[in-house]
């Protein structure tokens, strides 16, 4: 049987931690401040926007959303402009999708460093390259630190991550190198996918289509990390890995809902703390 890794269990630990943390910031008068900048009325958006400020009140995070309706780039890059030189702004993050014509180097250069705790900077993705102290983006992180609670031994191991985006493959490439592990980057040209993974002790699944890895891709006893958030006709959520199929090969599996996707949640509150006690992180 494959053993189900619980992201909730992970995520309310995490949780504990960052209660005791920003209860101590308010005892000295800080109030630890998560802005979040909604640039779209896009529904996925809208979900995770209310789930960042339910998971900010549970644990003691200020979180302040800013939305904005149809903005230009300029008027977004004012806005985060303002809040990287907010004193009372610790975290800042930019919902994506973006509008129309703005990518998210652009907006990112904007976002402070010691800020970006959502890893929006691409001078953050250059300091995770060369191992200088900075934020990753939360899911990227989130891969790492489920497989650091899980105590699965990444040295020398060999990890196979599908998917090469800049939010997620990328950085988790970067943070899993930097824990010694062996780390093969597969996209939609890689060539014998299954055969790839299949070599793989540990296999992230980043892609965005739904049930992509299936038991053909993974070697027996692998522990398999599945960030795909997949909406499903019926109003549900799948991700990448075909849970059924990879049942009784696979070693352990995040599940989805209830994986990798809560532990991101917590992972922006605990950079939001990071970021009030090391604001020279840049
Ligand atoms: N739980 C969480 O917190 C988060 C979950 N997600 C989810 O993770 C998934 C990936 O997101 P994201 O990284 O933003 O997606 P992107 O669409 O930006 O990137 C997808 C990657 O998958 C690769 N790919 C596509 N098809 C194949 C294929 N058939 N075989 C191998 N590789 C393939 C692409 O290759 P190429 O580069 O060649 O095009 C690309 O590198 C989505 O389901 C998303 O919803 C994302 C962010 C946060
Ligand atoms: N720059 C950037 N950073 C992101 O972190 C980012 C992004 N862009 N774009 C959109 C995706 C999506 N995303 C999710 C986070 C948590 C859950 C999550 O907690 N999901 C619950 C399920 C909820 C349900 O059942 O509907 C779970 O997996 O258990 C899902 C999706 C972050 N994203």
């Amino acid at each position: 049987m494959t053993r189900v890794i619980d992201g909730r269990a992970i995520a309310g630990a995490i949780a504990d931690e960052v209660t005791t943390d920003a209860a101590a910031l308010r005892a000295r008068g800080v109030t630890p401040t998560l802005a979040v900048v909604v640039p779209t009325d896009d529904a996925a958006t809208a979900w995770y926007v209310r789930s960042i400020e339910r998971t900010a009140g549970k644990v003691g995070v200020n979180c302040r959303t800013v939305t904005l309706t149809n903005p230009t780039a300029a008027e977004l890059i004012d806005t985060l402009d303002e809040l990287s030189a907010d004193d009372t702004v610790h975290g800042v993050i930019c919902q994506t999708p973006l509008p129309d014509g703005v990518t998210l180097a652009d907006v990112g250069e904007h976002i402070a460093i010691g800020k970006d705790v959502d890893g929006a900077n691409p001078a953050s993705l250059g300091r995770l390259a060369i191992g200088l102290d900075t934020f990753a983006p939360a899911t990227a992180a989130a891969v790492a630190e489920i497989l650091r609670r899980d105590e699965v031994s990444l040295a020398g191991a060999e990890v196979v991550i599908v998917g090469r985006s800049t939010v997620v493959g990328k950085p988790a490439a970067l943070l899993l190198l930097a824990e010694n592990a062996t780390v093969t980057v597969c996209h939609s040209r890689t060539r014998d996918l299954a055969a790839v993974c299949g070599r793989a002790d540990i296999v992230v699944a980043a892609v965005g289509s739904p049930g992509l890895v299936t038991k053909d891709h993974v070697k027996t006893g692998a522990v398999v990390i599945d960030v795909g958030t997949n909406p499903t006709e019926d109003g549900g959520l799948v991700g990448d890995v075909d849970a059924v199929s990879v049942n009784g090969v696979a070693g352990a599996l995040t599940p989805v809902p209830g994986g990798v996707g809560p532990v991101t949640t917590i992972l922006l509150m605990r950079h939001t703390i990071d970021a009030v006690t090391h604001p020279d992180a840049g």
